[in-house]
């Protein structure tokens, strides 16, 4: 029997929603059955991150250099660094039949509506835009002025969401995780309802 392609799976949101978090709590978990597409960066790593691991950290040449050569299947700059994903690496593991894990802000992920139609495409939503500030202050790694202009990105990014397959409420990161398991799951279901094979088990002699 042919082997399904895996699906592309993708979580964008605004900047603060928790997108990280619950990325990092669903790749935690042991039944996880998606890959996870580590990203480019042109950003400096953080303490205690590590290249190849948290992300490929690269210098702006190298990046451009990936950019120019259609290496990338998006990027996007964002608060002054690069950021993409590596194409052949989602392909290859797509072609394998394994789901792909996208994680990225809502530039890259409008990028990848437009070249891969069949993603699947979901939107984290916060419970309230005041919610939104308070995730944002509380991580404590932006100043003042930069969250407010988050805040106004955020209220244009949230205009965005009916464009998503899905949205999902990260209220609690544990439900958000479990919300996003049972789509994905569905999806697979729904996909393979329309795959071929069930025509030809309708030519069975039985
Ligand atoms: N377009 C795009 N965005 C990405 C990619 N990787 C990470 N991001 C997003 O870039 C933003 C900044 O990431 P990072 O510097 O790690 O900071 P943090 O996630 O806010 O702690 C986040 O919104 C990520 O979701 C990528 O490959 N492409
Ligand atoms: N469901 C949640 N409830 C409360 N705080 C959360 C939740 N999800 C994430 N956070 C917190 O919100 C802040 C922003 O989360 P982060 O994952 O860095 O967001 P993003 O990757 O979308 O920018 C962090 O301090 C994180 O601990």
């Amino acid at each position: 029997m042919r082997k399904q392609r895996g699906l592309l799976i993708v979580l964008s949101g605004p900047s603060g929603v928790g997108k990280g978090t619950v990325r990092k709590e669903l790749f935690s978990q042991p039944d996880t059955n998606y890959e996870y597409s580590i990203s480019m960066t042109t950003r400096l790593p953080r303490e205690g991150e590590t290249d190849e691991v948290d992300y490929f950290f690269k210098s702006r040449e190298d990046f451009e250099e990936l950019i120019s050569q259609g290496k990338l299947l998006e990027y996007a700059e964002y608060v002054g660094n690069y950021y993409g994903t590596p194409l052949d690496y989602v392909n290859q593991t797509r072609d394998a039949g394994r789901d792909v894990f996208l994680e990225i802000e809502v530039q890259g992920a409008e990028q990848v509506r437009e070249k891969v139609p069949d993603g699947l495409f979901i939107f984290l939503a916060p419970p309230s835009l005041s919610e939104l500030e308070k995730r944002l202050t509380g991580r404590g790694t932006e100043t003042d002025a930069i969250i407010q202009s988050r805040i106004t990105e955020a209220r244009k990014e949230l205009e965005m969401m009916n464009l998503y397959d899905y949205v999902v409420e990260n209220d609690e990161v544990e439900r958000a995780c479990e919300r996003i398991n049972a789509i994905v799951i569905a999806e697979h279901c729904k996909r393979e309802r329309v795959e071929k094979r069930y025509y030809e088990m309708l030519k069975e002699n039985v």
